[in-house]
């Protein structure tokens, strides 16, 4: 019996440097830091923008005059072996707690890295018992959070559980007891006037849409039967004639990209009318990408490469407003890809974009992209404007030092999946990026050679 899912609760990030990705977060992407926990030994950081939430978590730095080498909180658990002495419940006060990162465990990767999906579940022992009879690794037993003497807000159990994909780990958390503002432990951090649903907001970001895994090649079917088995995930198709075991495969002279997407909230608890769930709340997609044998190199390698195996590659942020919420981030200093510029002069795309409503001028700009969905009959002249279903995306470029993590803004007008004709233009976009910084380091190496 898989484990029953409600819905994202947060994503969080482990870095080196908090305050520099929350600043990041902040200044650039406008979210808002709303909560944070500072202890001795741990920095983290809750930022939102609309359903959003990242947790920033700054993993911990060696600390030398230590007596013996400095564990993370797995290796800490893993030797206490209480992994599955799980008996009774572990409580908490967080005043007590030396433990470092709460609700989560360090990456074992040496990069800052996204790490954690944590869903909220409706019973997180019985969610634990299931996956532990599934044979999942339970990195953290069901474990009780208060809120110290001042909060009183009641309490919240979570369990951390391995996933198959290289450092994601899901933390499962039940919060149907607790009155506070986001989680035990947490300070809230009064935002003025911040509360979200501005009707003006010129960054409207409703929610996470989507998340990317870059995946080691052929392993995209073990992982999904995994979420299928622990967590219901369903498979679903990005395109009518895609093969079942094959996936959604790109192919051409510079992409060879496999993708399989799975969601998974229509399908928790198989045939059940789910009466916990806002029906109203747009479910969060996983998407795996692998790259095909034989290509040279390209931006899912990288990823593993540069990552130390595999992990979330990006994170898709809906917007009801692509265009403005791109012309805000971008002039607050965030860097997107872009296409090559006649991707915005070519006839038919540029019909395209006027049959949608936008210019191709203020999507060249950014970098966006836009996609018609040719499946719900869009090419048939008698519909009108509103019906046609389409979807626009940008990449921004990497968020951390390493060609690794990075963010896309989506916004969907009625498409669902992922157009092909933007899948294409994003995978060119970041390869040739890559390919000129790969150029231009060979030159600077070159240059600082011959002035020795
Ligand atoms: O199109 C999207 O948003 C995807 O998520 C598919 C995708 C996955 C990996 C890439 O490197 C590029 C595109
Ligand atoms: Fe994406």
């Amino acid at each position: 019996m898989a484990a029953y899912l409600k819905r994202v609760h947060h994503i969080s990030l482990h870095v080196s440097h908090a305050g520099s990705v929350v600043h990041d977060l902040v200044s650039k992407l406008k979210f808002d830091l709303f909560a944070a926990r500072i202890t001795d030994d741990a920095r983290q950081f809750a930022c939102r923008k609309g359903a959003a939430v990242f947790v920033v978590n700054e993993r911990p730095r060696p600390r030398p005059h230590a007596g013996h080498p400095t564990l993370n909180g797995e290796e800490t658990l893993r030797l206490g072996d209480k992994r599955y002495s799980h008996q009774h419940h572990h409580h908490h006060d967080d005043a007590t707690t030396t433990g470092g990162c709460l609700y989560d465990v360090h990456s074992p990767y040496a990069v800052d890295t996204a790490c954690n999906v944590c869903f909220e579940v409706r019973d997180v022992e019985r969610s634990f018992r299931s996956l532990r009879d599934q044979g999942c690794d339970l990195l953290v037993p069901p474990t009780v959070v208060r809120d110290g003497d001042d909060g009183g807000g009641g309490a919240v159990t979570y369990t951390v559980v391995r996933s198959v994909v290289g450092n994601v780990r899901h933390t499962l958390l039940d919060k149907s007891g607790y009155e506070g503002h986001f989680l035990p432990g947490f300070k809230d951090i009064p935002n003025p006037g911040t509360e979200g649903g501005d009707a003006d907001d010129p960054c409207p970001v409703t929610h996470f849409d989507h998340i990317t895994y870059a995946c080691q090649k052929k392993t995209s079917s073990h992982v999904m039967q995994w979420y299928a088995r622990c967590f219901g995930f369903q498979r679903f198709f990005l395109e009518s004639n895609e093969d079942e075991g094959e996936g959604y495969v790109l192919t051409g002279e510079d992409i060879g990209l496999r993708l399989t997407a799975m969601s998974y909230w229509k399908c928790s608890e198989a045939g059940m009318k789910l009466s916990f769930m806002d029906k109203k709340e747009p479910d969060c997609k996983f998407v795996m990408a692998e790259s095909l044998p034989g290509q040279g190199s390209n931006q899912i390698d990288t990823f593993l490469k540069q990552h130390g195996g595999p992990g979330i590659q990006h994170i898709g942020l809906h917007t009801n407003d692509i265009v403005s919420t791109a012309r805000t981030m971008a002039e607050a200093g965030v860097q997107f890809f872009s296409p090559p510029p006649t991707y915005y002069t070519e006839v038919d795309k540029c019909q395209e974009i006027a049959a949608a409503g936008h210019s191709p001028k203020s999507l060249a700009q950014h970098g966006i992209l836009l996609d018609t969905d040719l499946r719900q009959g869009a090419h048939d002249q008698t519909t009108p404007n509103t019906d046609r279903r389409y979807l626009l995306q940008v990449f921004t470029k990497p968020i951390f030092t390493e060609e690794t993590f990075f963010l896309e803004l989506i916004e969907r007008q009625g498409a669902s999946g992922f157009g092909e004709g933007n899948i294409r233009a994003l995978w060119r976009s970041v390869q040739s990026y890559m390919e000129k910084e790969k150029e231009e380091s060979l030159w600077r190496r070159q240059c600082s050679e011959r002035h020795q």
